[in-house]
């Protein structure tokens, strides 16, 4: 494998260092750079990687891997632009900055990929959405992939759904830890322990993703074999309802969609 440069290791940067080490990357093929000297020898200690400085990365790796928080994009880059040459690729996880904001500040022809993924790249069950950038052809996309796919799922969209896709499925995993968080407390309301509770629940969560995506079944099918007449799904949807939780749901992830517009516009 060919050197590859991890630029920032925090949370997203780990949740895809960890899945390339669980499918067979070696730890001398990696190079972190980190900001934080403390979580540079964090990550070394746990994945064996060097962390290394931005001009050692650039000048040994082909892949650069961005996964700082868009607001340190700038940043980096102005240190970035002098050393990367149009044989590198760069692959940008940054929710909001645009490829081409990359490729105005890099050398002429560097291909730029932007990367959607999430973070169940921790136990390889991410969804990671690819786009190419003004110069990046196949081979670029098919490099991504290969990158991304030992961690989960991977499609290729165009760059103009980026946005719409950070609000669904590269925040979509905290909507529904804040679901299953307000289930349990649920419980507690009930009387039920929180380790019972949590058991119920992720339980729960577990089986009816897995429904979702084994069968193929559309989940209002699926929702309408939990709701039997008169019984007790139908009493609590009625709440759900009432209290707007379906046009809650729209109106959060129309937020996502425009902070993620928003993030490209600041920077
Ligand atoms: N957390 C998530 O679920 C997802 C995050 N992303 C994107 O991933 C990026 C990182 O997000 P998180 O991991 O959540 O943030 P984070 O704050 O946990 O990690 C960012 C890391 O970058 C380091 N850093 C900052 N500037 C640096 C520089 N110039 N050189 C080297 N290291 C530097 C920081 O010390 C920190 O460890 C963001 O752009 C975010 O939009 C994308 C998809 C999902
Ligand atoms: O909250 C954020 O900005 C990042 C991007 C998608 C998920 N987390």
């Amino acid at each position: 494998m060919d050197t590859l440069a991890l630029f920032g290791g925090g949370k997203l940067g780990e949740a895809l260092l960890s899945g390339l080490r669980r499918a067979g990357a070696a730890a001398e093929d990696i190079v972190v750079v980190e900001r934080s000297s403390e979580r540079g020898a964090f990550l070394t200690s746990r994945y064996g990687v060097r962390v290394v400085s931005a001009a050692e990365a650039v000048a040994h790796a082909r892949t650069l891997i961005v996964a700082v928080k868009p607001q340190d994009v700038g940043t980096l880059l102005d240190a970035l632009a002098p050393l990367v040459s149009a044989d590198q690729l760069v692959v940008s996880v940054a929710a909001g900055i645009p490829t081409k904001y990359y490729e105005q500040r890099l050398a002429d022809g560097v291909a730029v990929i932007r990367v959607m993924p999430n973070t169940p790249a921790l136990v390889d069950e991410a969804m990671s959405v690819i786009s190419a950038g003004a110069h990046a052809e196949e081979k670029h996309l098919a490099a991504a992939e290969a990158l991304l796919s030992p961690v989960g799922k991977v499609r290729r969209l165009p760059e103009s759904q980026q946005d719409a896709v950070t609000a669904l499925s590269g925040s979509g995993p905290a909507y529904f830890f804040f679901l299953v968080e307000a289930m349990i407390d649920a419980g507690i309301l009930l009387g039920i322990s929180r380790e019972v509770a949590a058991d119920l629940i992720v339980q729960s969560a577990l089986g009816a993703a897995t429904m979702l995506r084994d069968t193929g079944t559309h989940p209002v099918q699926l929702r309408e074999a939990v709701t039997s007449p008169g019984g007790t799904t139908i009493a609590a949807i009625r709440e759900l309802e009432r209290h707007g939780v379906r046009s809650a749901l729209l109106d959060a992830i129309e937020a996502a969609r425009d902070r993620s517009v928003e993030l490209g516009k600041l920077y």
